[in-house]
């Protein structure tokens, strides 16, 4: 998979060399480059911003680096690549978007800052490639940078062979649509609280059985909407 990342803020994802990530980027799973979309601009102050037409309170993010920025990543024409820009105008990001992410051969992360993007960049590039707006949930960020690292961390862990044991991945919250079961290690007692003894007991059959029992407890409990599927 191929990843770039356009923003004012390259450095904010050097944090993607470190943990299983970075071991992707190294064994070459996941190829992470991020721009400087400031790289891209012509005048003395590296100008990416200006005023609202229309007025109101901001800036808006000037439409010709970013056009200058993703050309320079896919081309002038047409695009296999898929676009995602994080904004709170976008469809709320699941486990299921992540797992389509992870599906995708090259994305392109637009990190908003300001008030957003000139509407014209999304509008121009959605008649070239597939472009998704993605928010992260009901609030709003002061960009789009933390948005972005939170879709490469889902969707870049599911990517065949960044986790190392892929049942894993299999009974986390959200991959059959429950939340997922309390866990415990050793020790077996502590600070007076017990390790439920179904777990201690050996019977895989009851411990699969008890550990459905809590993810749908547990669901009702916290996300029973998520139960109406
Ligand atoms: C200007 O770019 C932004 C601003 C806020 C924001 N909030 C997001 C969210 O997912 O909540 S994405 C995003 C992008």
């Amino acid at each position: 998979m191929r990843v770039d990342i356009v923003t004012i803020f390259p450095s904010f994802f050097d944090v993607l060399d470190l943990s299983l990530l970075g071991k992707a980027r190294q064994s070459g799973l996941i190829d992470v480059t991020a721009h400087d979309l400031r790289d891209f601009t012509h005048d003395r102050h590296r100008t990416v911003d200006d005023t609202p037409y229309g007025g109101g309170a901001g800036m808006v993010m000037k439409p010709e680096p970013w056009g200058e920025a993703l050309d320079a990543i896919v081309g002038d024409g047409s695009s296999d690549a898929l676009l995602v820009v994080p904004s709170p105008a976008g469809e709320p990001f699941t486990q299921a978007i992540a797992r389509e992410l992870a599906a995708e051969a090259h994305l392109v992360f637009a990190c908003g800052r300001y008030e957003g993007i000139d509407q014209r960049v999304v509008d121009h590039y959605s008649a070239r490639m597939r472009v998704r707006l993605i928010s992260l949930g009901d609030y709003v960020l002061n960009g789009g940078e933390v948005a972005v690292m939170a879709m490469i961390e889902a969707a870049g862990r599911l990517v065949p062979g960044v986790v190392g044991n892929p049942e894993s991945l299999v009974e986390e919250s959200h991959e059959n649509g429950l939340l997922e079961y309390p866990s415990y290690t050793k020790p077996a007692a502590w600070r007076g609280l017990d390790v439920p003894p179904v777990l201690l007991s050996g019977n895989h059959g009851a411990i699969a059985a008890w550990r459905h029992e809590q993810q749908v407890d547990r669901t009702r409990r916290v996300r029973p909407e998520l139960l109406d599927d």
